[in-house]
């Protein structure tokens, strides 16, 4: 007779969810950087075909980190590959303590959840499911996507985050929307007690707010058919009423570094539908040492100035994720902001790209935690 799992050294498996831009990798990074101790194992799941999230927080991890790019993982056909990666990752030789899955930005959490409670591996249980809001871009993005509400109830705690970027009354309305949902912390970049994640919680029959078996209830036949952008073939047939059925991403790679300029006249021209921009970009001899990461989402725009990595390849590589866009289009009007070998371009056409650099004396997004080497930049 197989033995019963002893819970006590089952590997907790937590989903971190909440909608594009919301701060997920900000959170996830953050956990990284504040876990003393803690072994952190980290599942990145891309909706872009470059995997930029994967980029972002794979140097802190190495062999921890695995990624699955390009498309929802929550219509993965079968849960064969997550389940591989959660069989490396429970190993007893990567000695991992906690695993947290960072879901696309489009993912249905309740998929993801019912992948992990089927899971027949034995030395993980699952943790629990963390939905981060962004509390600028809620109310907005609740309007556009009702099924917001599915995913918050089915957490188990959600983040309030970017609470920097909102007002008192604002956030006084926020927390009356949310009230009720499971419990509640608030947080600007991420920055939450690690305790909140890692203390495994009981397992039980509920998950989040629901039974088991409501979860399993929730699978509603798609309305739209099978087939849609980021998924495998076959995908669930529920995945009509996935948020990303209605999203599209496209990708921009290019070798000649970007003209600061024309890139800027690009992202101020973006179109209302093309909510989420991400990746790093190659402004060249205007800034040979460093790299900007660029984060749109919504109308906020960031740019973070970073030295090169070493032995990194220059390339501007960015995702466009947004619903009713012209991918094509825009990635035409993208190649029309990269530099002409023979151009030149003057050090203070970087000067508008520098406006969207946060002051690193205005706290940068993890100055709260003393054993990080805040990042270094000179223009
Ligand atoms: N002002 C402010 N910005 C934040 C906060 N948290 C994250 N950001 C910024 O928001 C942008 C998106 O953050 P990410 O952590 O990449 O968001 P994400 O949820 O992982 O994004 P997707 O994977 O594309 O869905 C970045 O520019 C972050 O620096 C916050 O609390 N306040």
């Amino acid at each position: 007779m197989s033995q019963l799992p002893d819970p006590s050294k089952q590997i907790p498996v937590i989903v971190l969810a909440g909608f594009l831009g919301s701060g997920k990798t900000t959170l996830l990074n953050h956990l990284l950087r504040a876990s003393r101790g803690t072994r952190i194992g980290a599942i990145v799941n891309d909706f872009g075909s470059i995997e930029i999230d994967a980029m972002t927080v794979a140097g802190q991890l190495g062999d921890s980190t695995v990624s699955l790019g390009n498309g929802c993982l929550c219509c993965a056909v079968d849960a064969s590959e997550l389940d591989l990666f959660l069989d490396r990752l429970t190993r007893p030789s990567a000695r991992l303590d906690v695993i947290v899955i960072e879901a696309s930005g489009l993912a249905e959490p309740s998929e993801l959840v019912r992948m992990l409670l089927a899971s027949e591996n034995t030395r993980m249980v699952y943790g629990g499911l963390v939905e981060v809001v962004d509390a600028a871009e809620f109310e907005a993005t609740r309007e556009r996507h009702p099924e917001i509400d599915r995913h918050l109830a089915l957490a188990d705690l959600v983040v309030l985050n970017k609470t920097d970027r909102v007002d008192a009354a604002v956030l006084t309305r926020l927390r009356k929307t949310l009230q009720g949902a499971a419990a509640v912390v608030e947080s600007s970049y991420g920055r939450v007690d690690p305790e909140l994640f890692f203390d495994r919680r009981p397992s039980t029959e509920r998950v989040g707010q629901l039974a088991f078996d409501d979860l399993l209830d929730d699978h509603p036949a798609d309305p739209l058919g099978a087939d849609h952008p980021g998924c495998a073939d076959g995908a669930d047939r529920a995945h009509g009423l996935h948020l990303h059925a209605a999203y599209e991403s496209a990708a921009f790679t290019a070798r000649e570094p970007l003209h600061p300029r024309r890139l800027l006249d690009f992202l101020d021209s973006r179109p209302e539908g093309l909510y989420r921009i991400k990746g790093f970009v190659d402004f060249g001899t205007t800034d040979p040492r460093n790299r900007y990461a660029v984060h749109a989402v919504g109308r906020f725009l960031r740019f973070y100035p970073e030295p090169w990595p070493k032995d990194a390849q220059r390339l501007t590589e960015l995702v466009l994720i947004g619903s009713e866009i012209d991918g094509p289009a825009l990635l035409e009007q993208l190649a029309a902001a990269r530099m002409e070998a023979a151009e030149t371009v003057e050090e203070r056409s970087l000067w508008g790209v520098l406006r969207y650099v946060q002051d690193p004396a205005q706290g940068a997004d993890d100055s709260s935690d003393p054993a990080e080497v805040p990042q270094q930049w000179e223009p």
